[in-house]
């Protein structure tokens, strides 16, 4: 059985570890190893530990960058990281970043936040299960929270 990993945050305002199981479990029968940690810059070595030592074959890093300019640095480094990690370990890890300020209120940022983590671990299965589905999908605007943006021809 196929092992995902899920990296999450304190930071986070909401539950997105929680949520993508939730997803993860409709979708697959998968075994889910957890980690949670403080902040984004705290996911590339929980995301290479969860595949080194806990033997994932895939983890979803879940992170909220805050509005400050300092929390863009951040989720910028967080994001080399876990490029890194990625290549050190040959093995995919699908990076769900929801900065902050890309909702107009709290209510909007809840919403963008869920819708996100669902898709991509509904991307997370088709990477496991079906890699054809995903050659279907190319070239077609997808988008993760927001709607699709579409393909501009076919
Ligand atoms: C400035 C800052 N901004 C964020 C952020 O926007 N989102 C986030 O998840 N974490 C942030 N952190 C915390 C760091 O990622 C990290 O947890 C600490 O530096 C401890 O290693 C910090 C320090």
């Amino acid at each position: 059985m196929h092992k995902v990993g899920i990296a999450d945050t304190t930071f986070s305002r909401i539950n997105m570890g929680k949520i993508a199981i939730d997803e993860l479990k409709k979708g697959a029968s998968l075994q889910i190893e957890r980690y949670t940690v403080p902040g984004i810059k705290d996911l590339p070595v929980a995301c290479k530990i969860l595949i080194e030592e806990k033997g994932c074959d895939i983890v979803i890093a879940l992170g909220m960058p805050g509005s400050k300019p300092i929390d863009k640095m951040c989720a910028h480094e967080a994001s080399q990281g876990i490029i890194q990690a990625q290549l050190i370990t040959n093995t995919h890890i699908i990076e769900v970043f929801v900065h902050e300020d890309e909702a107009k209120n709290e209510e909007e940022l809840a919403w963008l936040m869920e819708r996100r983590t669902r898709e991509h671990a509904q991307n997370v299965i088709k990477l496991l299960f079906y890699q054809e589905q995903l050659q279907r999908e190319a070239g077609t605007g997808q988008r993760q929270g927001f709607a699709d943006i579409g393909a501009i021809r076919q």
